[in-house]
């Protein structure tokens, strides 16, 4: 279905090998090396060290990246890391605890810059924090994205779906960035200080029209946004008729944008929230019948969350 092949300047990329429909479960992955919410830069290199040797090359072939800032930054962990560790090494050999091998800074620069440019964020509830993947890290990234990951618990995967039908030969991309309809400027400078690139993909082009108009939509949904809350920690949106209004803005201009995934699917039930509120029950449904239907192709229906949107339509559904 799919192949690693070269993408240019971008490096390796993934690349459809058939035509991809909507919904389809494309990767589903454990994590090569993880770490749990709490943990640190520390914890990446002592995981490190208890890879096997084969996923010790997998994770060492992985690409890198580090800035001049990140090199300080991760020069300055790794120091630091290097101190705190052997003065516990030390102390356990004293306790006869039993030895532990040296640590050292520069491949512990090497493996923190390596985990930093593959990680993945897996969303707060997941039992893991950020992790890299053998394959799911070759994907690049786009504003525009044609597919999605969402952390599966259960299984312990990380399961990437297409968000929209994918030509064969098309590029599988994913969205790096966490703020949702950020402005090019900001979209750019994430990116080359976090990963060391310029986004060159159908939003960021603005020698386009598509560039362009795609620029506008996402600074006015920024705005909105800023807006909206401003309003709301001011008081003066009180009534859940201005919200449901102010979602149905957000949805419009995501769809306008071609983001879909859990962004979208997560306003549509929250519009069908509203909407029953104010005891419109057909509109209610057909947002919550809009937001399944989403979250089933971006999550797959063994997915918990999507078990819970289909729970909300069936209550609408004995309501009508
Ligand atoms: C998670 S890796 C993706 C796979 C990588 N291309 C490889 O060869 O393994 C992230 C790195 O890929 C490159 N990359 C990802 N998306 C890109 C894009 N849209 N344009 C240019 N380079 C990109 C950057 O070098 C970035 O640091």
């Amino acid at each position: 279905m799919h192949e690693i092949k070269s993408a240019g300047l971008k490096g390796l990329g993934v690349f459809a090998k058939t035509f991809i429909p909507r919904g389809t479960r494309i990767f589903s992955e454990a994590p090569l090396l993880a770490i749990s919410p709490g943990q640190n830069a520390g914890d990446i290199y002592s995981a490190s060290r208890s890879l096997s040797s084969d996923d010790r090359r997998r994770f060492l072939g992985l690409s890198t990246h580090v800035t001049n800032e990140l090199k300080i930054m991760r020069w300055s962990q790794a120091v630091w890391y290097t101190l705190t560790h052997t003065l516990s090494s030390l102390f356990r050999r004293e306790k006869g605890i039993g030895a532990m091998s040296w640590p050292n800074p520069k491949e512990h620069v090497t493996i923190i810059s390596i985990f930093r440019n593959n990680a993945f964020n897996l969303g707060a509830s997941s039992a893991f924090q950020q992790a890299v993947f053998p394959k799911i890290s070759r994907i690049n990234h786009s504003c525009v994205p044609n597919a999605q990951g969402n952390f599966h618990d259960e299984l312990g995967r990380f399961n990437i779906h297409a968000t929209r039908d994918i030509e064969t030969g098309e590029e599988l991309t994913l969205n790096y960035l966490q703020e949702l309809g950020a402005a090019r400027e900001v979209r750019q400078e994430r990116l080359m200080s976090g990963y060391g690139f310029s986004c060159e993909c159908t939003a960021c082009d603005m020698s386009s029209s598509k560039g362009r108009d795609s620029e506008k939509r996402r600074v006015k949904m920024h705005e909105e946004l800023a807006k909206y809350v401003e309003e709301v920690a001011g008081g003066s949106v009180q009534s859940s008729e201005a919200e449901l209004e102010a979602v149905q803005r957000f949805i419009r201009l995501l769809e306008g944008e071609r983001i879909a995934g859990r962004e979208l699917s997560s306003l549509y039930l929250e519009a069908a929230k509203l909407n029953e509120g104010h005891g419109k029950l057909k509109e209610a449904l057909h947002c919550a019948e809009r937001g399944l239907e989403i979250d089933r192709d971006c999550l797959g229906i063994d997915h918990p969350l999507y078990q819970n949107s289909l729970k909300a339509v069936d209550d609408l559904r004995r309501l009508q």
